[in-house]
């Protein structure tokens, strides 16, 4: 399992891109026919991506392991949310089939799970991010209608959005997972600008639907010292408490945000006056 261990701000502004990279990017989120972990020290939020192809795949020790328990849900929850064709996820017996732009969310105390896809052709691509947990909610399959569209930004800004809350306290109980996914109108290019930090959560940001010669400029760092990520199609931003995350694409995209914590209140942000982001 790959590591990401908490990095104080005075150390991130000294860093070179190499190095920023290392720390903050994700480069490699979906390999066939695996399981690809990433254990960020940020509110320990663990970031998966799973691509089944003609085999399934399942959690084991190599997911278990690196969090200390004897099966990886013991003391954890799950969410996944599907970019890619549709899934086959058996949880403790019972069998899901996620589509595109589906998520289910699986609770503390689930033992066995494993994931397929239903045609190895177009294979799933199961995004999943995992907190640590302190009580059981129930297993729930959410659709991409059920997750409160609403609009955002408008197009004389370049930021015309619609954002879906997937997994949040006003549609199921978590214990800290909060998940979402945004998505850019064509000719729109900004997220999450005017920018905001949340020093109470951590986030992270898988950018899709880049086509290959595309990118997004990521902005990161403390309001006052930001720096950027060159991010292409599939690949995880991991933002710190104290972190800005934003950013500019060179066309539209989407992303999915996944926020772990001390609190769940989507709103509460600290908002940056556009004058003093340096
Ligand atoms: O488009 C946006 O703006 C977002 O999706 C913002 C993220 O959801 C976020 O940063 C939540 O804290
Ligand atoms: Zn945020």
């Amino acid at each position: 399992m790959d590591n990401r261990h908490a990095v104080h701000y005075t150390q991130a502004e000294t860093l070179g891109t190499e190095e920023l990279r290392q720390h903050f990017l994700i480069e490699k989120l979906f390999v066939p026919g695996a399981i690809s972990a990433t254990l960020t020290h940020y509110d320990r939020l663990l970031l998966l991506g799973i691509m089944p192809t003609t085999t399934p795949l399942a959690f084991g020790e190599a997911e278990a392991k690196p969090v200390g328990t004897s099966f990886f849900l013991e003391r954890r929850e799950v969410g996944f949310i599907n970019i890619g064709g549709p899934a086959r996820i058996v949880a403790d017996g019972t069998t899901w089939e996620i589509g595109f732009q589906e998520a289910l969310y699986l609770g503390m105390g689930i033992r066995e799970v494993s994931f397929a896809s239903v045609d190895p052709a177009n294979p799933a691509k199961l995004y999943g991010a995992s907190a640590p947990a302190h009580a059981t909610h129930p297993t729930r399959k959410v659709t991409i209608d059920e997750a409160s569209p609403a609009p955002l930004g408008a197009q004389t800004t370049a930021n015309a959005r619609t954002i879906y809350k997937y997994f949040h306290p006003g549609l199921l109980p978590t214990c800290q997972l909060v998940m979402g996914l945004t998505r850019l109108e064509p000719g729109s290019i900004w997220n999450t600008m005017p920018a905001h930090t949340h020093d109470r959560r951590m986030e992270a940001y898988l950018y899709f639907e880049l086509p290959a010669d595309a990118f997004v400029v990521h902005l990161m760092g403390r309001p006052q010292n930001t720096r950027h990520l060159m991010i292409r199609n599939e690949q995880v931003a991991v933002s710190p408490p104290w972190s800005i995350h934003s950013g500019a694409g060179t066309s539209a995209y989407a992303f999915i945000w996944a926020m772990a914590g001390d609190n769940q209140s989507f709103a509460d942000m600290d908002h940056i006056p556009m004058g003093e982001l340096l």
